[in-house]
C-alpha cells in the first residue's frame, strides 16, 4: 500500500510540502511560512472577530443589567462604572475593526478587547465580593473560553490573555478580601477550565496550520502540470488576464512564445513513452530558464505543446529569446533518428506580442502566436517565426 504522504512527492520541492513532512508540533513553521500563515489567519478570522466583538458588547450590556438585579447597594455604581469604561473601549475598538483596511490592527485590537473584558469582569467581581461573596464569578470563564475558541487567536496569544485575566481575578479577590478556601476553589476551577481551553485551542491551531499547508499544496497541484512542474493551461488562462491588465496599466509589452516539439509522436514510437516523458521534462527546464523573471511564466499547454509568457519584452527581444530557446534544445543533442527535420530533437516556435496601448485580449494574442507556429511547422520546423 502506498505511504499516506506519498502524494507530497508530486509537489516537491515546495516549502509547504517540506513543512508538512517535517511536522509542526510546536505550532511553528519556518520564518517565511510563519509570516504567511499569520497573515492568512488574520484574514481568515476577521469576520469571526467582528461577530465575537458584537456578541461581547451585547452580552456585556446584558450583564450590566443583571448587576442591577443581583447587587443591592452602592457598589452597583462602581460596577456599572467599570462596565461603562470597558464598553466605551470596546466601542472605540469596534470602529477600526469594521473598516476594510484594518487588517494590521485586528490582532492588537482583539487582544485589547479580550483583556479589557477579562480585567473589567475581574474588577466587577472584586467590587461585588467586597459586599457579597456569593456574587457569581463564572463570567470570567466565558471570557477565557472566548479567548481560546471564539476570536481566532493562536494558542500563545489566547493562553497569555487567559493567564492575565486569571491574575487580575486573584488580585481583585485579594483586594475584596474573599475567604482563602473559596479563592483557592475558584482559582482551581478557572485553572482547569483554562487547561481544557488550551488543549482545545492547540488542536484547533494544529488543524488550522495543517489546513493552511494542504490548501496551498492543493492550489499548486491544481495550477501545475504534474510531469514537468510547469504552470498548466488553467493557471495560464487565469494569470494571463491579470498580467495583461498590469502590462496595460504600466505601459509595458507582453510576448507570447508558443513552442511545439517536432515529430514527437515519432520520438515516442521509436524510444518509448518513458523516454518521451524525460524529454518533456528537459524541455520544461529550458523553458523555465527562458521565463525565469518573477512576472514571466512557463506553461505546459498539453502534450508536447508549451508556452512562455514574457513580461515587458518587445518584438525583437522576444524573437531573440525564442531563438535562444530553440537552439538550446538543439544543443542538448537528444538523438531523434526518426525525425525528418534533423538528427536530434528540435522544436518550432511562434511568437506574438502585445505592445503598450494595443487592443485585443488573450484570444487574439494566442491566435497570432499560433499562426506563427503553424508557419514555422510549414516552413520546415526547427525554427522561429514572429
Ligand atoms: N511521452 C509522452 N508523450 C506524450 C504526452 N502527451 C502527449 N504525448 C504524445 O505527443 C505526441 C504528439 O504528436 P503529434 O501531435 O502528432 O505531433 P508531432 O508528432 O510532434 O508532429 P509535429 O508537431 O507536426 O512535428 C503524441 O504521440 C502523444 O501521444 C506525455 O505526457 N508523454
Amino acid at each position: 500500500m502506498a505511504h499516506p504522504d506519498a502524494w507530497l512527492d508530486e509537489v516537491h520541492p515546495s516549502p509547504y510540502a517540506e513543512q508538512l513532512a517535517q511536522g509542526f508540533r510546536a505550532l511553528r513553521f519556518g520564518p517565511a511560512l510563519e509570516r504567511e500563515y499569520r497573515v492568512y489567519v488574520l484574514q481568515d478570522s476577521l469576520v469571526l472577530k467582528r461577530i465575537a466583538l458584537s456578541v461581547a458588547m451585547v452580552l456585556w450590556l446584558a450583564f450590566a443589567a443583571l448587576d442591577f438585579v443581583m447587587v443591592q447597594g452602592p457598589q452597583v455604581w462602581g460596577m456599572l462604572g467599570v462596565r461603562l469604561v470597558v464598553f466605551a473601549l470596546l466601542a472605540i475598538c469596534a470602529w477600526p475593526m469594521f473598516r476594510r483596511d484594518c487588517l494590521r490592527l485586528t490582532l492588537p485590537l482583539s487582544l485589547l478587547c479580550i483583556l479589557a473584558l477579562g480585567v473589567g469582569a475581574a474588577l466587577v467581581v472584586g467590587i461585588a465580593h467586597r459586599a457579597d461573596p456569593t456574587y457569581p464569578y463564572e463570567g470570567l470563564l466565558l471570557i477565557s473560553m472566548g479567548a481560546y475558541f471564539l476570536i481566532g487567536l493562536r494558542l500563545g496569544e489566547a493562553a497569555g490573555c487567559a493567564l492575565l485575566v486569571l491574575l487580575s481575578y486573584v488580585a481583585a479577590e485579594l483586594w475584596a478580601g474573599l475567604a482563602t478556601p473559596q479563592l483557592i476553589n475558584n482559582c482551581v476551577f478557572l485553572l482547569f477550565s483554562n487547561l481544557i481551553g488550551a488543549v482545545g485551542c492547540y488542536l484547533l491551531e494544529f488543524k488550522s496550520r495543517e489546513h493552511f499547508l494542504i490548501s496551498r499544496l492543493m492550489r499548486i497541484l491544481a495550477d501545475h502540470d504534474s510531469l514537468t512542474g510547469l504552470n498548466n493551461r488553467r493557471s495560464f488562462n487565469r494569470q494571463f488576464e491579470r498580467l495583461r491588465r498590469q502590462a496595460q496599466r504600466e505601459g509595458r509589452s507582453l510576448a507570447l512564445l508558443l513552442c511545439d516539439i517536432d515529430h514527437f509522436k515519432a520520438y515516442n514510437d521509436c524510444y518509448g513513452h518513458q523516454a518521451g516523458d524525460g524529454v518533456l521534462q528537459q524541455v520544461a527546464s529550458l523553458l523555465q530558464a527562458v521565463g525565469r523573471r518573477p512576472l514571466d511564466m512557463a506553461v505546459r499547454l498539453g502534450g508536447e505543446e508549451f508556452a512562455v509568457l514574457l513580461y515587458d519584452i518587445g518584438h525583437k527581444e522576444a524573437r531573440q529569446r525564442a531563438e535562444v530557446l530553440r537552439s538550446s534544445l538543439e544543443q542538448l543533442g537528444i538523438r531523434h533518428e526518426r525525425s525528418d527535420t534533423a538528427s536530434m530533437l528540435t522544436m518550432s516556435i511562434g511568437v506574438a506580442c502585445f505592445l503598450p496601448g494595443g487592443e485585443g485580449g488573450f484570444a487574439q494574442l494566442y491566435e497570432h502566436a499560433d499562426r506563427a507556429l503553424y508557419e514555422a511547422k510549414a516552413f520546415g520546423r526547427n525554427q522561429v517565426v514572429a
